[in-house]
C-alpha cells in the first residue's frame, strides 16, 4: 500500500475579515484509517477543513491524490472524490433518510454505492422512509457519514461528529466512524479524546492557527506533558477501559472530556 499522504497540506493561511485566522497548518491525512485533527477551542479546527475545501479563501498547498487543488472551486475537489460531513450535520430535517441521501447523489461510473451505505448502516435502510428529523442525533450522523460514503469518495472529512452528543450516542457515533474508515480513510476533526484514542492512528494538533503538533495519536494520548501542553489536559488521555469504550463527554472541550471522565487515571 502506498505511504504517499492520501491528503497534504503545507503552509495553509486563511484570512477572514482581515483577520489572520490560520498563519501556516501542515497537516497529512493518510491513506487509510482515521486522522485526527486536534486543537483547543478556537485553534482553527474547523477553519483549516473549510480551508481544505475551498470554502474560504486561503493560500499555501492543497495536495489531494498527488494533485494541488488549492486553486480549484469546492465543487471540484468534491467531485475528485471528497465527501464532507459538517459539524452541524447538514441534515434536512423535514426529508426521509432516503431522500437525504438521495440528494447527496452525484453523477459518476458505478452509480450511487447504496450497497455500501447500507451494508455499512443496515438501520438506514430499515429507516429510509422516516423523517431525518426525528432520528437520534447517532442516527443523523449516519445519514450524515453515510451521504459520504455513496459516491466512491477516497476521503471523508468529518467535522467534530460528537458534539453535542449524550455520553451513549457518541459510543454509536465511534462505531459509525469505525465502520466508514474501513472503507474510506477519514480526517476527523475532534475533542473527545477517547474517540481519538479508539479511532485514529496519527494526530495532527493545532495551536493558535498553525500545526503545533503531528504524529502517532497513541503516543500524544499516552503523554500527560505534551496533552497538558497542547490540549490543556491535566491527566492520561488514554485511560479508558474496555467495559466504558468512551469516557463521557462532558462540555464538549478536551480537557473536560478526558480529564473529568473519571476514568483518566495516572
Ligand atoms: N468567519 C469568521 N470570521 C471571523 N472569525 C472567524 C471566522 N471563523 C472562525 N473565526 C475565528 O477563527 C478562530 C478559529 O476558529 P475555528 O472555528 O476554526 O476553531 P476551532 O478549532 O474549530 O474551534 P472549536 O473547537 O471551538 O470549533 C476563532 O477565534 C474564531 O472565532
Amino acid at each position: 500500500m502506498s505511504t504517499e499522504p492520501l491528503l497534504a497540506v503545507r503552509g495553509l493561511a486563511v484570512v477572514i475579515g482581515g483577520r489572520h485566522i490560520l498563519h501556516g497548518v501542515d497537516l497529512d491525512v493518510a491513506p487509510s484509517g482515521v486522522t485526527a485533527l486536534l486543537g483547543r477551542n478556537g485553534a482553527g479546527k474547523t477553519t483549516t477543513v473549510r480551508g481544505v475545501l475551498g470554502l474560504v479563501p486561503r493560500t499555501g498547498s492543497v495536495r489531494f491524490l498527488g494533485e494541488e487543488t488549492v486553486r480549484l472551486a469546492t465543487h471540484a475537489l468534491v467531485r475528485r472524490g471528497v465527501g464532507y460531513a459538517p459539524e452541524d450535520r447538514g441534515i434536512f430535517a423535514a426529508l426521509t433518510v432516503a431522500e437525504n441521501l438521495r440528494l447527496a447523489e452525484r453523477p459518476g461510473a458505478g452509480g450511487p454505492a447504496y450497497g455500501l451505505v447500507h451494508e455499512l448502516f443496515p438501520e438506514l435502510k430499515a429507516r429510509a422512509k422516516q423523517l431525518a428529523g426525528t432520528l437520534s442525533g447517532g442516527q443523523q450522523q449516519m445519514v450524515a457519514i453515510g451521504r459520504t460514503l455513496l459516491n466512491g469518495n477516497r476521503l471523508i472529512i468529518a467535522d467534530e461528529p460528537t458534539k453535542g452528543l449524550a455520553p451513549k450516542v457518541v459510543t454509536e457515533v465511534a462505531r459509525v466512524l469505525e465502520r466508514a474508515a474501513q472503507a474510506v480513510p477519514v480526517l476527523l476533526v475532534e475533542q473527545n479524546l477517547a474517540m481519538v484514542r479508539r479511532l485514529a492512528e496519527h494526530c495532527v494538533v493545532l495551536a493558535d492557527g498553525r500545526t503545533a503538533h503531528r504524529g502517532p495519536a497513541a503516543d500524544l494520548l499516552a503523554d500527560p506533558e505534551a496533552t497538558r501542553r497542547l490540549l490543556g489536559v491535566g491527566r492520561r488521555a488514554d485511560a479508558v477501559s474496555e467495559e466504558n469504550p468512551m469516557a463521557p463527554q462532558d462540555t464538549g472541550t478536551a480537557a473536560t472530556s478526558a480529564a473529568d471522565s473519571g476514568k483518566a487515571g495516572a
